[in-house]
């Protein structure tokens, strides 16, 4: 048998047997008998690991010999996910390895149950970039993603009384077997201090920093593979230390804090990523992590660039660097900085170089998400960087200037500074002037950005803006997380080609009205059911009935993503059940899942009020078995993979205009979910992919909502004039869901009747009315898994895959790189 399969990396069962006992004896030191659930897991992982590593450095002596241009992913989250599982499909060895389990009398789920996910992001940006790794590889384009690893990611969430509790996450605790410490590649990054401007030896004048304080970066790096192919990327995240981790001096002064403050100083800015998804004014400790992780980055790839190709005048040849939000957009600047005075460019030349090399995309339209710093405090911080920013801004007005004679107001709209009594940075301006390309994340989105936010900037330069839409991987959201539906589909359409090629799903519709297929749908979708339903029982103690209808809401909470729509059809349900009148209901589960910002009261107030509401209806006789009402505590990618199979219906009602994409509408359509949505978002291509027959659609457009703001939106008169909204929202204010305590959920009543500014009161009643809709057409079991067929069947374009496509082809302008399969 072949050279491969004598060595360590075999893929076939008898060498995957020998190499998970030798990596459970020579790594965790332990035989099968004595093993402990953690020994087991350790050793699938370097028994998965090892067959990464071979291929990984194939990869990477691949590129680095043929100097192939590489796109560098800026990210300040990475929700990357339990790794076992999708290592284990992407080496295509699940098989084998759950045979070997069961030789060795082992149960490979459990195995996999047991590790820690690295959460090591907040939401859709951070899960987002997670996929795009993926695809990467599995589109072989070689590629780096650069981000922080947080020592701790967000917080586990746990529901006590009713309420979000935060819970440290101390993920790293039993070790990462998926990382390879670094040492040596590692990068002094500077804050503080001032600088001061010298002749170089051409007797040029030049500015240089003298930083106040400087600490270490070391590389952490974590093999990322992909599916179907021998390409593995690399993901480099940086932790900071001490430049010296001990002060022996202090010691011997007997200033014991003394000695280690350096230490602990340091490691504070890789300590923990900020659980918020909107950001948080001023947070000094964020911008230190934001240029650390950007000056290690910029710094690794001009040593990458020296030690391949050499001189940095090919730099944006070689490299093209992509900035996931503003976040990371202190890269523009921090390479100028090193081109400029360490390896001493001239401007223009630095700037040519730095323009060519990024590209930015933004996720949010929300005014609150884009991020401004004081300039105080980049004084302060980044004293080089300001200057440098100000040198952009001058020659950026100029040229806005040229263009826009005497149009001063379009020069204060454009300016990176924003004027006022404190002057700040804008850093979504700082991105785009400083990217060749700009996209959003969902077509109308992509259109608003250029139409509001951008509107000055696409003036000025129209062919700098772009569409991609986002995607998903179909490994870990359909493969992973449902086997059954994969292995039902992979039967049906003959071949497993749809998991690297998902337009290839179009063929299950020329079985879409075979009752073999029908039936064997629904017995996917039912056993999916009844596992969540296992698990809600264990976590929550709610039962839930696998026939009922499962309704799922699982995302970050935030007003404008309206959990709070959902509890007013929920309490509209009871109401009308408590009233006899539940003719027109199916029996549903309202199954909820999210974590709201730490600081976000009014988020963790929705929590409050769906744990209240679910308390008295799941134990009120009078409606039993006709709604349930359940939160999944910790909604994490662990989580997600077990609600996305089973969900029948997918929430996905934000304000139109509000949410930039979502993906979380792609994974449960990919999972045979039918969408109820306004036309927000990608839900609008969703819609457009899957037919608008098979799309449960409601409310206002973007444009009309926008004109309702505009003419003076009243939401006291939809109050009082909707009896039924009347009702439902007083009796959130009667205290039946609070013990009687009428006030606890007045801050939450109040802002709708009075303020309302996502307009949950002006869609209700459209929402109402297509969830009756809904209802009948669940009654109608044949038509609905016909629509559940068809959702699955045309969301080919939703893979992650085919957004690196539009990436690489429109953007980055890179073309597939792949390594030839070991003889
Ligand atoms: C500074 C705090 C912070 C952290 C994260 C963010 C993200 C931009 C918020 C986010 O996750 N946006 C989501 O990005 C997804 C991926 O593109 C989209 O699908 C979602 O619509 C968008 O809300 C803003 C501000």
């Amino acid at each position: 048998d072949s050279e491969r399969e004598r060595t360590r990396t075999g893929m076939s069962k008898a060498a995957l047997k020998q190499d998970f006992l030798d990596n459970l004896f020579y790594i965790q030191g332990r035989f099968l008998e004595v093993a402990t659930p953690h020994d087991l897991y350790m050793a699938a992982a370097f028994t998965t690991r090892d067959r990464l590593l071979e291929r990984w450095v194939k990869s990477a002596q691949l590129f680095k010999s043929s100097h192939a241009r590489t796109v560098c992913y800026l990210s300040a989250e990475y929700l990357l996910g339990p790794h076992l599982a999708s290592n284990l499909v992407n080496l295509g060895i699940t098989e084998n390895a759950r045979e070997v389990s069961e030789e060795l009398k082992l149960d490979l789920d459990s195995i996999i149950e047991e590790e820690e996910e690295p959460g090591l992001g907040n939401g859709g940006l951070g899960r987002l970039a997670a996929c795009f790794m993926e695809s990467l590889s599995t589109c072989e384009v070689p590629a780096i993603g650069y981000g922080i690893r947080y020592e701790f990611g967000i917080f586990d969430q746990a529901i006590e009384d009713g309420w979000q509790v935060e819970k440290t996450d101390n993920w790293l605790r039993n070790g990462n077997p998926w990382e390879i410490p670094r040492p040596k590649i590692c990068f002094p990054v500077g804050y503080g201090g001032h600088t001061e401007s010298y002749r170089d030896e051409r007797g040029q004048m030049r500015q240089r920093w003298q930083p106040e304080l400087e600490i270490n970066g070391v590389a952490y790096d974590t093999p990322i593979l992909g599916y179907g192919t021998e390409n593995v990327n690399l993901l480099r995240l940086w932790k900071a230390e001490a430049s010296e981790s001990f002060d022996f001096q202090a010691f011997n002064t007997g200033d014991y804090y003394g000695a280690v403050y350096a230490k602990i100083e340091a490691e504070t800015i890789s300590k923990v990523l900020y659980p918020n998804d909107e950001p948080e004014i001023g947070k000094e400790l964020r911008l230190k992590q934001q240029y650390f992780f950007v000056s290690c980055s910029m710094q690794d790839m001009i040593r990458l660039h020296q030690n391949t190709v050499g001189p940095l005048e090919s730099f944006a040849d070689k490299f093209v660097a992509q900035l996931n939000d503003t976040h990371p957009a202190l890269a523009v600047v921090e390479l100028m900085r090193l081109l400029l005075d360490a390896h001493g460019m001239s401007w223009d030349q630095a700037w040519g170089i730095t323009h060519r090399t990024f590209c930015y995309t933004n996720h949010t339209l929300l005014p609150e998400a884009l991020e401004t710093w004081s300039v105080n405090l980049f004084e302060r911080l980044l004293p080089r960087h300001l200057e440098i920013i100000y040198e952009i801004n001058r020659r950026f007005l100029d040229e806005v200037r040229v263009h826009f004679l005497g149009d001063e107001a379009r020069i204060w709209r454009m300016s990176l500074i924003a004027e006022g009594d404190e002057r700040r940075v804008r850093m979504a301006n700082l991105a785009v002037v400083g990217s060749q390309a700009v996209n959003g994340v969902a077509e109308l989105h992509s259109k608003l950005v250029k139409a509001t936010l951008f509107k000055d900037f696409a003036e000025l330069w129209p062919g700098r803006f772009h569409n991609v839409t986002n995607g998903v991987t179909p490994r870990r959201f359909m493969v992973v997380a449902n086997p059954r539906l994969a292995q039902l589909i992979t039967k049906t359409c003959g071949h497993e080609d749809w998991i690297r090629d998902l337009e290839r799903l179009r063929e299950l519709e020329a079985h879409v009205d075979e009752a073999g297929l029908q039936e064997q749908w629904l017995t996917v979708k039912r056993a999916a059911k009844q596992d969540l339903a296992a698990w809600m029982k264990q976590a929550t103690g709610v039962q839930l009935d696998p026939e009922s209808l499962f309704d799922v809401q699982a995302k970050r909470f935030h007003e404008y993503k309206r959990q709070h729509l959902k509890v007013l059809h929920i309490i509209r349900c009871y109401q009308r059940i408590k009233q006899g009148l539940s003719q027109d209901l199916v029996p549903r589960a309202f199954i909820f899942g999210g974590k709201a910002a730490p600081g976000y009261f009014m988020a963790k107030l929705m929590i409050k009020l769906i744990n209240a509401v679910g308390a008295v209806i799941n134990n009120d006789p009078h409606v039993n078995g006709w709604i349930r009402v359940a939160f999944m505590p910790d909604f994490n990618v662990k989580n997600g993979q077990r609600l996305y199979p089973a969900a029948d219906l997918s929430e996905q009602i934000s304000l139109a205009g509000k949410e930039a994409s979502g993906t979380g509408n792609m994974k449960f359509s990919m999972n045979g979910a039918l969408t109820i949505g306004t036309l927000d978002g990608a839900n609008v291509e969703i819609r457009e992919a899957v037919g608008e027959d098979n799309f449960f659609l409601f409310g206002m457009t973007a444009e009309e909502a926008l004109q309702r703001q505009m003419t003076g939106y009243r939401p006291w008169e939809h109050y009082q004039s909707d009896a039924k909204l009347k009702s439902d929202i007083d009796l959130i204010n009667s205290g039946l869901f609070s013990h009687g305590d009428t006030q606890i959920f007045r801050p939450l009543t109040d802002n709708l009747v009075n303020h309302d500014p996502f307009m949950v009161l002006a869609d209700y009643r459209a929402y109402l009315d297509c969830q009756k809709t809904v209802s009948e057409t669940y009654k109608d079991t044949q038509r609905w898994t016909r629509m559940s067929i068809l959702n699955v069947a045309r969301i080919g374009h939703f893979s992650s895959d085919r957004a690196i496509r539009d990436y690489a082809e429109h953007i980055w302008k890179i073309t597939p790189k792949p390594i030839e399969p070991a003889a």
